[in-house]
């Protein structure tokens, strides 16, 4: 059977280099999913359970979709993936498929940790407004269709924190291990931190936004005409606000758990 890779494309251990790769790959999943989204515009019924009314399932229809689309995925597979993180983990299905052998790079409590609480609160609370245009153009399916996308990439970005901190551990655990017995989270995070990484990334982000997101034309030598698909400057702070600062998170919660 073929060796499940991670997403760093590698079977080999990963190392700092190989896990900020992945992370700039999914770098443009994210940019993606939300310039997809913002074809639509908020479309607020899709979060509204008095319009949803779905027999035998309480809540909107954005959490219908995302709980049903999660089931379906439950039985394909995609949650033996130590790198995929359900919203509604509570009644989802088991694998039906045979089980993939995923390299044992993680400490085994990294699966106790799981924070979709608040990217799903971030993601429809914050962020939507920033960047879907106010309005109603009945879309509602696709629309949470769209949003799971999103809220997939940015979970799976976040939780890509624990290789993270693996990786950072590993190189260096006389440096971790005794902020992680004095269970010391202001150590941990100021260990952890690079503000120069969280720079290029909020300016590289930005960047992308500018790249995905220009209207692409066959005679005009500036496509974009200074307007994007998604403003540049949401992506920074996205980034910024939300997605580093949870990535943040992830890697203390793990590093506690480390030396379980
Ligand atoms: O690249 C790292 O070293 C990370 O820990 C990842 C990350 C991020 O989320 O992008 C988080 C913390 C660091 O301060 C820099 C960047």
């Amino acid at each position: 059977m073929a060796e499940a890779l991670s997403d760093s494309g590698s079977a080999n251990a990963p190392t700092i280099e190989s896990v900020r790769e992945s992370l700039i790959r999914q770098e443009d999943t994210i940019v993606f999913g939300l310039i997809e989204r913002a074809r639509f515009p908020i479309n607020s019924p899709t979060y509204s359970a008095s319009y949803a009314k779905i027999p035998g399932f309480t809540g909107s229809l954005a959490q219908f979709v995302a709980h049903e689309t999660e089931a379906l995925q439950a039985k394909a597979g995609r949650f033996t993936s130590p790198e995929e993180n359900p919203f509604f983990p509570k009644d989802l299905p088991a694998s039906l498929v045979p089980s993939q052998n995923h390299t044992g790079v993680l400490h085994p409590s990294a699966a106790s940790i799981n924070i979709n609480k608040s990217i799903w609160d971030f993601y429809f609370d914050k962020l939507l407004a920033l960047f879907a245009v106010p309005g109603d153009d009945g879309n509602y399916a696709a629309t949470a269709a769209s949003d799971l996308v999103c809220l997939q990439a940015l979970s799976r970005r976040i939780h890509y924190g624990k290789f993270v901190a693996e990786v950072k551990f590993k190189e260096s655990p006389k440096e971790y291990e005794p902020a992680i017995r004095a269970k010391n989270r202001d150590a941990l995070m100021k260990l952890l931190t690079v503000e120069s990484v969280e720079e290029a990334v909020k300016k590289r982000v930005a960047k992308k936004a500018m790249v995905f997101g220009q209207e692409v034309t066959l005679n005009s030598t500036d496509g974009s005409n200074g307007k994007y698909k998604v403003d540049p400057s949401v992506l920074s702070r996205l980034y910024a606000e939300w997605v580093m600062p949870l990535t943040k998170l992830v890697q203390v919660e793990y590093l506690l758990r480390r030396l379980d």
